[in-house]
């Protein structure tokens, strides 16, 4: 039986000038393209799925808990931004240390996760670096390595390749990929590209104006055109 991982009910945030309202079910276990026009509301998702907006009405539920009242730190939930994941002043091994434990008293398996993770991203020997010092494409490659190292079941990623040239976006998904293949967590990704869609996306949230409007197959949603706002986003 497929369990699922996150079920919005009834979810409605106000802000000055507008309300969103979300409403989804998402099985475990798979890659989900979140997508929609700018100020559709997709960062918001996030942000209520996360914890760092809490909903006026409505209930978020992670593998059948809610979340009501539980800051971030406690939900089983990683999120990478598009930028400044990182403490600056922090070096990188710090930096993924946090993954593991807030208070950063790291012992020796501690440190070994962390070079490992390092490893797996490509950055075996920058432990000693501090964040400003690596191109955009390593800084994201640093909060990867850190999701290695907190096996959260859920990972939300929010634009991670958005500063990105195109040979670096390539190689950030199939460092996606791999890491959804090795945890077998349920991701989330935020993504303005079609591409990136067919290449990691089983299947696709669509937003429109603070609503989740489709909620795809990807080889469905690529054949969509009942819909403008589907379609533009398909080019
Ligand atoms: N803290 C806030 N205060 C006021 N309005 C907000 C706040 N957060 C989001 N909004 C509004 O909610 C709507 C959805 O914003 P959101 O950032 O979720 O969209 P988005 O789809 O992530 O956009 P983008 O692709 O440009 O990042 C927008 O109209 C935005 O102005």
């Amino acid at each position: 039986m497929i369990s699922t991982a996150l079920a919005l009910r009834g979810v409605e945030i106000s802000f000055d000038a507008t309300t969103l309202a979300f409403d989804c079910t998402i099985a475990a276990g798979g890659i989900v393209a979140v997508a929609g026009a700018s100020g559709s509301g997709k960062s918001t998702l996030f942000n209520v799925i996360a914890g760092f907006e809490p909903p006026d009405r409505g209930e978020v539920r992670i593998f059948g808990e809610e979340m009501a009242g539980r800051p971030p730190a406690e939900r089983p939930v990683s999120v990478i931004f598009q930028e400044h994941n990182l403490f600056a002043h922090l070096d990188v091994a710090t930096n993924v240390g946090f993954g593991i434990s807030a208070a950063l008293r790291l012992g020796a398996a501690e440190r070994m996760k962390v070079e490992d993770a390092l490893s797996r991203v490509g950055l075996a020997g920058f432990g000693s670096r501090l964040p400003p010092t690596l191109s955009g494409g390593e800084r994201q490659r640093v909060a990867l390595a850190r999701a290695f190292v907190r096996h959260r079941p859920i990972l939300l990623l929010d634009e991670p390749f958005a500063a990105l040239d195109p040979g670096l976006r390539t190689e950030m998904r199939s460092l996606i990929r791999d890491l959804h293949q090795e945890e077998g967590n349920t991701i989330l990704m935020i993504t303005h590209h079609p591409d990136d869609v067919r290449a990691l996306a089983e299947s696709v949230i669509f937003l429109d104006q603070g609503r989740i409007i489709a909620h795809d197959e990807t080889p469905r949603f690529f054949e969509r055109r009942d819909i403008p706002a589907i379609s533009r986003f398909l080019g």
